[in-house]
């Protein structure tokens, strides 16, 4: 097989790109974490971040909503809806509403199920209960927990089984009906069980949202997302469709890597 030393897809205009970076360098410090990021998330697709430990999936995906403010330096263009997210102007908590991000353990307030969801809510104005009850409902039937707590929604969210807990972060935030999520580990503390009903929900979800998910677990990655970028040593090497990249690999390194053939 030939293969390049780095494939990076680029879309037509047929596909609506959600984010995209350019040129995207990222700093701790003196060290330089990200050497350079160009890529284009489509919209309404699942795109999995894959790459070895230290290969800096979780830095790149922690910039895309700004969650590296005050860590890192981050340099570079982050391109959403003809914003650059990563200027002064931005209003990084208003943005954090269209990009939601949930992290590798699951994390509710020590409040009831029902107020983990309306709290940042009651934050963004919304105060007619109503509304509020429709908006918790909406989100966690999307986030298939509804039938699970529906009875039990002034529950303390500390009561909830991991897989349970990391759904109601999910439906945490997408009952602020965010456009994008990022997603960073997010089945990582779970048992395969919970793993399998995270994995079905999050193909669901991607019906009305764009998702980004970094995960150690390639099989999937080949499971449920659209397309896949590989990062090794600070930058993606390898960006293209999911069953392209996990059947006909472009970049050696990335064969080495998805056959368990590394380190
Ligand atoms: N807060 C930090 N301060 C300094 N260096 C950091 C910090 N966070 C990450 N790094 C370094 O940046 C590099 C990339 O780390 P990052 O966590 O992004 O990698 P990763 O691919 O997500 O790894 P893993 O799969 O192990 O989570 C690593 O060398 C790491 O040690």
């Amino acid at each position: 097989m030939e293969t390049q030393d780095r494939y990076i897809l680029t879309f037509d205009q047929n596909q609506e790109i959600a984010l995209e970076t350019k040129q995207l360098k990222i700093f701790y410090g003196d060290y330089q974490a990200i050497t350079a990021a160009d890529l284009q998330i489509p919209r309404f697709k699942i795109t999995a971040l894959i790459g070895a430990s230290g290969s800096g999936k979780s830095t790149f995906l922690r910039a895309l909503n700004r969650m590296n403010d005050g860590i890192a330096t981050v340099h570079g263009e982050i391109w959403y809806r003809n914003l650059d997210l990563n200027t002064k102007e931005i209003d990084v908590y208003a943005m954090r509403r269209q990009i939601g991000m949930v992290f590798q353990r699951p994390n509710p307030f020590p409040k009831s199920i029902y107020e983990n969801i309306t709290f940042a809510l009651e934050r963004h104005g919304v105060t007619d209960k109503k509304e509020l009850a429709k908006r918790v409902e909406m989100a966690l039937r999307q986030a298939a927990l509804w039938a699970e707590v529906k009875d039990k929604l002034n529950q303390s969210a500390l009561s909830l089984s991991g897989g349970q807990a990391q759904r109601l972060c999910i439906a945490r935030a997408i009952a602020l009906q965010p456009d994008i999520l990022l997603l960073d580990e997010p089945a990582s503390a779970l048992d395969p069980i919970s793993t399998a009903q995270l994995e079905e929900t999050l193909i669901n979800l991607k019906e009305h949202y764009t998702i980004v998910i970094v995960t150690h677990n390639l099989p999937q990655a080949a499971r449920i997302s659209d397309y896949t970028a590989h990062f090794s040593k600070g930058t993606v090497i390898e960006f293209n469709d999911t069953k392209e990249t996990f059947t006909q690999p472009r970049v050696a390194l990335t064969n080495e890597y998805i056959s368990g053939d590394f380190g």
